[in-house]
């Protein structure tokens, strides 16, 4: 009787169903608490040694350890695909970045959008805002004061000179730059935005400039007779590499942000300081009606960008990016200009075609400004390519 009832039992009762659905609830229970990295495969090799006289249940554990690790390490590799893997601490490479743009209560602009970018890329900006305003579109709020400012950027100022001249001397008792008393402060980029006042753009630009100065920052590096060398395919590639255009240990991004179709959201007299800003900055990335402002003309032709970016260009700028222009005949399309002069003061322009979508985006400016200048420090080379990546990232499909 007992043995019947035993073997009936035995029948009925499938072990193996059960272990498979404790199996699922352990594993569901571990990726629900997210807790399928390290610990995961050595709590379950415990969990499973009693059932390890069943040879199939090794046989089970030994598989699913199996294709936990590969859904790891999976993991960790589209993670490596996806971002740049740093530590937000590790500044080994002793670059030092300045971001001067607004800060907004509501929205995407400025320094919301340009620090969030450039964090997100590993580097670690120091960061300036030169107003709070509730958004974008409602500047109400409070610009920096000019002291306030002046302040903040002379003791940076000071800050990197000193560093530079304790570790010229081996004296690093007492450093606020933390990160760079031991590395290379020439390489600075300052990334410029947002600056609703003449005195605050005057203001910036004087302090790169007598930090440049201070610094001994000699503007361009290319080297004629290396290039005359080169053959002309070649020589044309060497003139497009951006290491040969700007100083890359020392450079400014700036965006001479004053308006967009028409609308004017600085002060009238902030477009002299840009003018005069066109003789410092490395890189200038004005859109189509800050291009008209800057070099006062109307921008109706292929013909008219060119001229205008010549005009900034003479001025002493190194790069023009003009990030969109729109022709009335085109209007699915918002074309993009790059133009700089080659060794022999020749302009060289490009131009790339931008899918156009029918929305006012906002920010899009400071997002293409922190991209480029994530790709310049990252990247380096061919400026083109740079550009290209840079709008692989902003391209939005419609
Ligand atoms: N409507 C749009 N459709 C597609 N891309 C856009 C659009 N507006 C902006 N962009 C992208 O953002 C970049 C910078 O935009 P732009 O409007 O020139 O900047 P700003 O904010 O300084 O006016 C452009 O080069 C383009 O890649
Ligand atoms: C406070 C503020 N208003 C307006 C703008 C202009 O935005 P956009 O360049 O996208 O037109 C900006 C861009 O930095 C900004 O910071």
């Amino acid at each position: 009787m007992r043995k019947r009832y035993k073997k009936k039992f035995k029948k009925s009762f499938r072990f193996g169903d059960l272990i498979f659905l404790y199996l699922f609830f352990i594993f569901s229970l571990f990726f629900y608490l997210n807790l399928y990295y390290f610990t995961l495969p050595i709590i379950l090799l415990f969990i499973f040694i009693p059932f390890y006289f069943y040879y199939y249940f090794i046989f089970i554990t030994i598989l699913f350890l199996l294709l936990f690790y590969f859904y790891y390490y999976f993991i960790i590799f589209l993670h490596d695909m996806t971002y740049i893997h740093v530590n937000p601490m590790d500044n080994k490479n002793g670059e030092i970045i300045v971001s001067i743009q607004s800060q907004v209560f509501d929205g995407f602009c400025g320094n919301n959008v340009g620090t969030f970018v450039l964090r997100r890329r590993g580097h670690i900006p120091k960061i300036l805002n030169t107003v709070q305003y509730y958004s974008k579109y409602k500047h109400i709020g409070a610009e920096i004061s000019n002291d306030t400012l002046k302040n903040i950027i002379n003791e940076f100022c000071k800050d990197i000179l000193f560093a530079d001249n304790s570790s010229n001397t081996n004296n690093h008792t007492t450093t606020v730059i933390t990160a760079t008393s031991t590395t290379n402060t020439n390489q600075i980029s300052f990334l410029t935005g947002y600056m609703k006042t003449y005195d605050c753009v005057d203001i910036v630009m004087n302090a790169i400039v007598e930090l440049k100065k201070k610094k001994k920052i000699e503007n361009i590096i290319t080297n004629n007779e290396n290039i005359e060398k080169i053959q002309n395919k070649e020589k044309e590639q060497v003139e497009l590499l951006i290491e040969n255009i700007i100083n890359l240990n020392y450079f400014w991004i700036c965006d001479p942000v004053m308006g967009d179709n028409g609308r004017v959201y600085v002060d009238s007299d902030v477009v002299k300081a840009y003018t005069k800003a066109t003789t410092y900055a490395d890189i200038i990335t004005p859109n189509q009606f800050e291009l008209e402002l800057l070099s006062n003309t109307k921008i109706n032709n292929e013909k008219d960008v060119i001229k205008s970016i010549d005009q900034l260009l003479n001025n002493g700028s190194k790069i023009i990016i003009v990030t969109s222009v729109r022709y009335s005949f085109d209007a699915s399309n918002l074309y993009l200009y790059v133009g700089f002069y080659n060794n022999n003061k020749k302009l060289i322009c490009f131009k790339f075609k931008i899918p156009r979508c029918d929305i006012d985006i906002c920010g899009t400016g400071d997002l293409f400004t922190s991209l480029l200048l994530s790709f310049i420090l990252k990247q380096k080379g061919n400026i083109l390519k740079i550009i290209s990546k840079v709008l692989n990232i902003m391209q939005v499909s419609n």
